[in-house]
């Protein structure tokens, strides 16, 4: 492929992807990180001219000069957004990272390459906005979409054909914290079709915790509003890849339909990531201690850092540790409610990843989007509750979640110590008889 040099420089024409020069500025290839993660985490290269220590926001929608400049257009590409994707690249192992305005963006922009009469091999549990979306593909674009359960390999095989063009994976899953094995699948697919590209949504774990590229993934991406930003304050979409024509026909996708994350929000998301590592260490702390807590109230957890996870081996396998979304079920939706309503730190609120402790209810808030009767062919129960772990002091959290259950009825007081009541005696019971501990 020739690289055009002036005003050829700065058109992305090609409808087909084809001969398309190179985007600005790609980011370079850094699979050779030179320190720990963490330290490369914060460690970011401003290239400013006067040195500046912190990547300069260019908010500016154009760029003067002309043919032969690296920047004509901000739709095309802005500095501040290619320091971000540069620094991505580097904590991704990956040749190059794209960025956009949010993680069903990056969703967006990869199924875009899929074309009518195609084939996806997808999970049977899925984050809601992906399953919305491959939904659409399925009913208005002509695409066949495969729902199979992603935990067993010999069912993904049997799925597979040589008609495949994508298989799409999250692991763990939201928000049943199922584990799919990345580096099998991807075997398997690459094996009945060598050109499928197999996509990995990292969101649930970071890159901190899990590098899908390393494992025989195509493409890595994740929702960048969760972990990466780590505070609730923007909305971002991050893509991985290693393969250049994938990076070139992603790239294409974005200018063409103008997704690109805006200079400010690149700004807030590089900011945000520095910390991403003692965040997110702190997180999975708390989360594991909740998780043995709610254990051993009887609960039932899904978290891939318990033991008692009939995956755990697959999940320490590939990845570093647990992350910090935890769900459990109570047995009745009525209870269930009753606890999302009763605690004071954890937060109603969908999303993860930040430094507040959330709880929700996914069948009503994140996976609304899923009909009830396809919730119920997928196994997904209705009362399921999704706790997200964030920074705060552990003791304050727990006693947050001890009040909520006792004032939900969940569990009852019983000296010193919790038992737990099974759904059908808290609903059976005419005026609930548990004890209500002293409100913080
Ligand atoms: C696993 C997963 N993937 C993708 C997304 C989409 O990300 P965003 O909300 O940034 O579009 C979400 C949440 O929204 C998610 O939970
Ligand atoms: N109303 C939104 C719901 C966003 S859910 C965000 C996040 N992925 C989660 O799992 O909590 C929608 O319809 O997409």
């Amino acid at each position: 492929m020739s690289t055009p040099s002036g005003i050829a420089a700065l058109k992305h024409l090609d409808l087909d992807g084809h001969d398309l020069p190179p985007s600005p500025a790609p980011s370079s290839p850094s699979n050779g990180r030179k320190y720990a993660l963490a330290t490369e985490l914060v460690y970011t290269d401003s290239g400013d001219q006067y040195n500046a220590s912190s990547v300069p926001i260019y908010q500016s929608a154009t760029f003067k000069g002309g043919p032969g400049q690296e920047y004509d257009y901000t739709r095309s590409g802005n500095p501040t957004r290619t320091a971000l994707e540069r620094h991505m690249a580097k904590i991704m192992n990956a040749n190059r990272a794209l960025v956009v305005s949010s993680g069903m963006g990056a969703c967006d922009v990869i199924t875009r390459i899929l074309k009518p009469g195609d084939e996806v091999v997808t999970g049977d549990d899925l984050y809601g906005g992906t399953n919305r979306l491959l939904t659409y593909l399925k009913t208005h674009g002509g695409i066949t979409v495969k729902h199979v359960d992603t935990t067993k390999l010999d069912i993904v095989k049997a799925a597979l054909s040589a008609k495949t063009t994508m298989v799409l994976l999250e692991t763990p899953t939201n928000p049943l914290i199922k584990i799919v094995d990345i580096s099998g699948i991807s075997s398997a697919a690459h094996e009945a079709s060598p050109e499928c590209i197999v996509a990995v949504d990292n969101t649930m774990m970071s890159p901190y915790l899990q590098n899908p590229l390393d494992l025989g993934a195509d493409v890595t991406y994740e929702s960048g509003t969760k972990y990466l930003s780590g505070h609730h304050d923007l909305m971002a979409g991050i893509i991985g890849i290693n393969r250049a024509e994938l990076g070139e026909r992603f790239y294409f996708m974005i200018n063409s339909t103008g997704c690109g994350l805006a200079p400010f929000d690149s700004w807030l998301l590089l900011r945000g990531v520095k910390t991403l590592a003692v965040r997110m260490e702190k997180q999975q702390t708390n989360a594991m201690a909740i998780a043995n807590f709610l254990e051993s109230r009887g609960f039932k957890v899904r978290y891939p850092g318990l033991k008692s996870h009939s995956q755990y081996a697959l999940h320490d396998s590939q990845a570093r540790g647990a992350g910090a979304v935890l769900s459990f079920e109570t047995g009745s939706v009525a209870l269930s409610e009753r606890i999302v309503e009763s605690t004071k730190l954890f937060g109603i609120s969908v999303s993860f990843g930040c430094v507040n402790s959330l709880i929700s209810m996914p069948c009503r808030m994140s996976h609304a989007s899923i009909d009830p009767a396809t919730r119920k062919e997928r196994s997904l129960p209705e009362d399921i509750i999704r706790l997200c772990v964030g920074i705060e002091d552990l003791t304050d959290l727990v006693d947050d979640l001890s009040q909520a259950l006792v004032r939900a009825g969940a569990v009852r007081l019983t000296g010193d110590s919790f038992v737990a009541l099974d759904a059908e005696d808290v609903e059976g019971q005419t005026g609930r008889t548990t004890q209500v501990v002293d409100e913080p």
